[in-house]
């Protein structure tokens, strides 16, 4: 057997640092809430039914909440899926209830800490080195993530050889200056090398397919600028509304939800220069420098709404946990620009909201029209990746109508995930990247100085909003169900895009019925 990487292999990507093989634990801080329960459990036990989990791995589970083992073990495995009772499922779970213990103790206190090293520590006790590798995953809510740091540093924090890495969840900050001192604090105990901050749209396959259809295709990447793009639109849809998390939603908004984190991270992957190598410092090093070259975001290129009651559903005002009088955006459009020789004048809009008429996130990139006097009313190009459901890129583009006519008509080039490769499994973002820490491989991870530009973008009308610079503005109101406020078509034809025409049938066309 040869022992040259595969064709296609991308090989920065692909080596390993630290990685870790065996000797290691990983923690779960908050392993009794909702995070822990429904992301971080079934994607480490989606890794250790594959294999992927280093060997003899152990779970550890940290929470203040008191509860025994068979109560724990419960919550665990209450979002794991087995539909079939398919034996082999089945016994992976018992499998990974076998590497499973909990320790119960505060946030805030050194001694509670001391207590899940000492069981850290009995675990260790039996492997055959010395060695010994201790992952932390924060499943916590942001009011505890410097306190935990602070005490995992003091009490947890193996000195024998081994590797130590934390991995945070967002939010991080709620403004630039908030950020920053989170940041700072966060530094005093764990150093950048030794942290993963998780965006969790970072590890989603359509995500992480961007530096490949950029960089791996000559024809792509030789339209991929403002001579032959008009704009582009970064969507997030979501279906349903803060349904009892209103609470929460409401102290940060659409924005900060999804826009300047999640969707800012799809831009920045898109529109970077080529990195000199996949190696995580050079690919963010490109995302460092473009966001650089965007400017905070302007009111009047901002479109803010809230859903209100429709069809028989409640209103975001509806929500219990919501303040009443509430102005908290649940759907917010804004363009940025970005002023550099590839992307002048291109504007990239994203739009992101709760309560919609449907679960969609996609890149949409317009192509320019063609240059007049040929055809007449003519779609324009299109490149769509969607990344979720159903993965697919297609490229709308024009064709002759089939028969006897000389006439163009839209139609599609077409690449379905489902279709293409039917056995591959696409792997949970949180399985992806969880693995990514494992290996001591940041591409995938927000560096500091990451979240510090994208903060600059969005803080100034972040404070408008929140009103620090006067009243708040008020977000239109739109149905629960809806596309989003109606003001949204015009907001976006005001940037250039323009809806093709009807003449687009999909998935088939009858030529006879046209
Ligand atoms: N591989 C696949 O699965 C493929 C699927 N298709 C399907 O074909 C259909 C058409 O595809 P496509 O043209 O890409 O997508 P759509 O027609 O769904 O959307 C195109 C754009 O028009 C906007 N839009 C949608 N409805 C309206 C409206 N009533 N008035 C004004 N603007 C509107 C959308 O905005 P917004 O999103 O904000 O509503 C979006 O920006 C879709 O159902 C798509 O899923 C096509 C090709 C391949
Ligand atoms: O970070 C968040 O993302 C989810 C959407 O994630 P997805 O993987 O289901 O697309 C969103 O519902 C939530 O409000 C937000 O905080």
């Amino acid at each position: 057997m040869s022992n040259q990487p595969p064709p296609g292999s991308i090989p920065s990507m692909e080596s390993s640092h630290d990685n870790l093989k065996e000797n290691t634990v990983i923690v779960v801080l908050g392993a009794s809430g909702d995070l822990a329960k429904k992301k971080t459990f079934p994607a480490l036990f989606g890794l250790f039914r594959q294999g992927f989990l280093p060997r003899d791995v152990k779970i550890v589970g940290y929470a203040r909440t008191k509860m025994d083992h068979a109560e724990y073990l419960k919550r665990v495995v209450s979002y794991f899926k087995n539909p079939n009772d398919d034996p082999e499922i089945t016994q992976a779970i018992q499998q990974f209830k076998d590497v499973s213990t909990y320790v119960s103790g505060s946030y805030d206190e050194g001694e509670a800490f001391a207590q899940l090293n000492a069981h850290l520590e009995e675990i260790e006790s039996h492997y055959n080195s010395k060695e010994a590798n201790r992952i932390f995953y924060f499943a916590l809510p942001p009011s505890v993530f410097v306190p935990v740091a602070k005490n995992l540093k003091e009490q947890c924090y193996v000195t024998n050889g081994g590797v130590n890495r934390v991995i945070v969840e967002k939010p991080f900050g709620k403004d630039l200056d908030s950020a920053r001192e989170l940041l700072s604090s966060l530094k005093q105990y764990w150093t950048e090398d030794e942290t993963f901050r998780i965006d969790h749209y970072l590890g989603k396959e359509m995500v992480k397919n961007l530096l490949v259809l950029r960089f791996a295709n000559v024809a792509l990447g030789a339209a991929w600028d403002k001579n032959h793009i008009s704009n582009v639109q970064i969507t997030f849809k979501e279906p349903f509304g803060t349904e009892g998390r209103g609470g929460y939603f409401d102290e940060f908004g659409m924005i900060r939800d999804v826009l300047q984190n999640h969707l800012l991270q799809v831009l920045s992957i898109l529109t970077m220069e080529r990195p000199v190598s996949f190696s995580a410092e050079d690919v963010r090093d490109e995302k460092v420098k473009v966001l650089r070259a965007i400017p905070p975001i302007a009111r009047e290129d901002t479109l803010l709404g809230q859903y209100v009651s429709a069809n028989g559903k409640p209103g975001y005002l509806d929500d219990d946990t919501v303040p009443p009088n509430s102005v908290c955006p649940t759907f917010a459009a804004t363009t940025l620009f970005i002023h550099n020789p590839r992307w002048e004048g291109v504007p990239f809009i994203l739009k992101a909201g709760k309560a919609l008429n449907e679960a969609k996130v996609e890149v949409r990139i317009q192509f320019k029209d063609v240059t007049q006097g040929i055809f007449k009313d003519i779609a324009r190009n299109e490149l769509v990746i969607r990344i979720q459901p159903s993965e697919a890129v297609y490229l709308k583009l024009n064709a002759k109508t089939p028969g006897l006519y000389t006439r163009a008509m839209p139609t599609e080039m077409d690449l379905t995930y489902k279709r293409r490769f039917t056995e591959t499994k696409i792997p949970e973002a949180y399985e992806a990247l969880i693995l990514d820490a494992l290996k001591g491989d940041h591409s995938n991870f927000v560096r500091h100085d990451e979240l510090d530009v994208a903060w600059k973008i969005f803080t100034p009308i972040l404070h408008w909003i929140d009103g620090k610079d006067g009243a708040r503005p008020r977000p239109v109101p739109y149905p629960y169900g809806s596309r989003g406020p109606k003001e949204l078509d015009a907001f976006i034809q005001k940037y250039g895009f323009k809806r093709a025409n009807d003449a687009y049938v999909w998935p088939v066309t009858n030529l006879a019925s046209l």
